[in-house]
């Protein structure tokens, strides 16, 4: 079987950890400096059951609720990973406004998204419950996870389960394996 080449955005408010699931996914590795991205595409092959997946993934730059989103997030992108931090009540308002803006943009009513609550290692920080990101999830009817790139915790049932999301939106029935780390 020919590998399925996939595109995906991460986006979200500036350093809830974009680059670092990214960086946990492809490199298996942790990088504790904060370096803001501008734009950045990382490559990895994955196999789920026997399919081979191509998968580029565009860590994008930081967005705000003032950010003009780039055309072509809505044109070549099959879905998209919306991270917001446990620890900033900022990050989560983001997400929703960002996700609206994608609806929008793509001039559809559901694009196949995976929300992402990171940082959960600093629970003693934590602002935003697990009941308020799967709330919204709910809202969306997409899955929810809650991660660390720190401590490498479900960061390939996150894009995994992006990839699962993307078939199903193609009309193709997947068995979903939900696990301890998909919040439902
Ligand atoms: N404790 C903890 N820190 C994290 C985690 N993920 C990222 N960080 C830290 O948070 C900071 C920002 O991480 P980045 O991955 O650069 O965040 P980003 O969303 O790509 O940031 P922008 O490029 O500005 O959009 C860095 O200091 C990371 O080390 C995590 O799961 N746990």
């Amino acid at each position: 079987m020919l590998p399925k080449q996939r595109k995906i955005a991460i986006m979200g408010y500036r350093s809830v950890g974009k680059s670092s699931l990214s960086i946990q996914f492809v490199e298996g590795q942790f990088v504790d400096t904060y370096d803001p991205t501008i734009e950045n595409t990382f490559v990895k092959t994955t196999k789920i059951k026997n399919q081979e997946y191509d998968l580029k993934l565009v860590d994008t730059a930081g967005q705000d609720e003032y950010s003009i989103l780039p055309i072509q997030y809505s044109m070549d992108i099959h879905g998209y990973v919306l991270v917001y931090s446990i620890t900033s009540p900022k990050s989560f308002k983001i997400i929703q406004i960002i996700y609206d803006k994608l609806l929008d943009m793509a001039g559809k009513v559901h694009v196949p998204v995976v929300l992402v609550g990171n940082k959960k290692d600093l629970d003693m920080d934590r602002v935003v419950t697990q009941m308020e990101g799967q709330k919204l999830a709910d809202s969306w009817k997409s899955v929810f996870f809650e991660s660390s790139a720190k401590q490498n915790e479900c960061i390939a049932d996150i894009f995994h389960t992006m990839l699962m999301e993307i078939e199903k939106a193609n009309g193709n029935t997947v068995v979903q394996e939900y696990n301890k780390c998909s919040i439902l």
